[in-house]
This record gives C-alpha cells, structure tokens and sequence, in this order.
C-alpha cells in the first residue's frame, strides 16, 4: 500500500459557503506531513474529509487504497488513529490512563462494555512505554497533565496498529518543556520502521520536525502550497501566506518564524 491519502479536486460545501475548494493532495507511505494554516482555514474539516465524516459535494477520495463510495467507511476507519480535541473532550476524568489506551482496541472511548484481554493490556503497556507515558499506569485521567494526557490519547490511537494517525494540534496549551517533550516523542516514533503515516496540524511553524518531510499550507479552503518542507517554508512563501513580511530560519532542522519589521 502506497497510497495513504489522494484527493482529487475535492470542494466541500455546507449552507451555501465553500469550506474547502478543489483541494488536490496526494500522501505516500513514508512520509509524514504538517498541515499549518491560520483559524478556519479548513483544517479540521479536511481531516473530517479523509476520515469520512464529512463526504465531499465534489471530487474523489481514496484513503489507504479504497476509493470512497465503494468502501466501508467503519471498517476503514479501524486503520485510522485520531487524535483531536474533541475526543479529548469525551474522555472522563475517573477513567484509568491503560483503560484509555486500551479502548483504542475497541474504538470505545474508555472501558466500559468492553472485555479487554492480557493481551490487550501487553500491547497498551508496551505502547505507553513508546510514548514514555508508561508512569501514568494506575492513574485516573484527571490527574494527569495537559501533555500526559496528549500522549495517552495518542498511545489510544496507536493501540489499534493504524496505517494513518492524524495529530489535530496535539500541541495546544502546552507549556515549552511539554511541548518539545512532546514532539521528541513523536519524532522516535515517526524514526520507527512500523510508524504509521502521521499527519500532524498545527498552528506553529517551528513545529515542523524534519520527520515532517512534507507541509501542506492552507488559505480560506484552499491549498496555498503543498510539497517538501524546505520548499514550501521559505520566507518568501511564507510572507505571501501571512501578509506580512516574515524571516525563517533553519535550526536543527526546524524552522523558526520570526516577524522582518
Ligand atoms: N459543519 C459545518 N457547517 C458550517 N460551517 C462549518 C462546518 N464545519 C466547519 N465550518 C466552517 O468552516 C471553516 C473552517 O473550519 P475548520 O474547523 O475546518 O478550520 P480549522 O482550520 O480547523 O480552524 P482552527 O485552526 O480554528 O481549528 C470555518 O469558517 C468554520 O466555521
């Protein structure tokens, strides 16, 4: 399987405004993307597109080989991890850090109907150690920090072995040591030969690890570009996208923003 995401002059419509526009974007196994683009851009709403809970007014998608509309959507969806704020959001407070890893099985949110195995139990260990989140055992959700609770709801999404991970702004209300202790997980994880393709949104262009080979930049809907990072973040790309005039620097592989006044 090499193609994970291909869509095809995709336009989405709702209540008489245009969301997303004739978006063509094709992802390969083995890379890994950001996707950056200011609030309301379309973020979220084209990961409702590849994950099927939003259906285009136009255009084709295919997802790990299967086109939409010959595809069962519940079935694919077990190949897709996602991580957004929503499920944050439906995730309670009492419940056990491995009880929430070990639902990602089972698609469930937390144990509840649910007859996990020690199997189950091996596998969400082994995956927490991964995300160095492997201390949380025996903790409830509410205990744990904002980035604990980042990593536990990926260690979730990681436990059904997906294909596809998508990563909407796992960043968010992060302090600085969070964050990057954040990101230097996802980094060994993406180094990792069974890593699945990671799509990763965010706000914050120095978040772009290297593993992130390949930025997918969005305006109002609509794809402003798309390619490797390093052609795609420059500041002459870059100051066109923000109207304003921007510098970037190249540190460690990252790029760093920064305002040219
Ligand atoms: N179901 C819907 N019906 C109508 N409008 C919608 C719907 N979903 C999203 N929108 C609108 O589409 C636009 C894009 O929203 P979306 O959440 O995809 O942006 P985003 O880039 O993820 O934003 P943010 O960075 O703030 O999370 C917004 O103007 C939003 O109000």
């Amino acid at each position: 399987m090499t193609n994970v995401i291909d869509l095809q002059d995709v336009s989405w419509r709702r209540a008489q405004e245009t969301i997303l526009s004739e978006i063509n974007w094709h992802v390969e196994k083995g890379e890994h993307w950001a996707i950056l683009g200011l609030n309301g851009s379309g973020k979220t709403s084209l990961l409702n597109i590849v994950t099927g809970y939003a259906w285009p007014t136009s255009g084709h998608v295919q997802i790990l080989n299967q086109p939409f509309g010959r595809t069962d959507i519940r079935e694919l969806r077990k190949s897709i991890g996602w991580v957004s704020s929503s499920l944050q959001e439906r995730i309670k407070g009492s419940e056990l850090a491995e009880n929430i890893v070990v639902s990602g099985q089972y698609a469930s949110i937390g144990l509840a109907y649910e007859s996990p195995t020690q199997e189950d139990f091996d596998k969400a260990f082994q995956i927490m150690e991964k995300m160095r989140c492997h201390h949380l055992a025996g903790r409830t959700y509410q205990t744990c920090s904002q980035g604990e609770r980042q990593k536990l709801l990926i260690a979730r999404g990681l436990m059904a072995s997906p294909d596809l991970l998508l990563l909407d702004e796992s960043t968010s209300g992060l302090d600085f040591i969070a964050r990057e202790e954040l990101l230097s997980t996802i980094q060994q994880l993406m180094r990792q030969d069974d890593a699945p393709t990671i799509i990763f949104v965010t706000h914050h262009i120095e978040e772009v690890l290297p593993e992130f080979s390949r930025t997918l930049l969005l305006i109002d809907g609509t794809v402003f570009a798309s390619g490797t990072s390093q052609d795609v973040l420059t500041a002459e790309s870059l100051s066109r996208f923000f109207a304003i005039p921007v510098q970037i620097d190249w540190h460690h592989g990252r790029p760093w923003l920064s305002r040219q006044d």
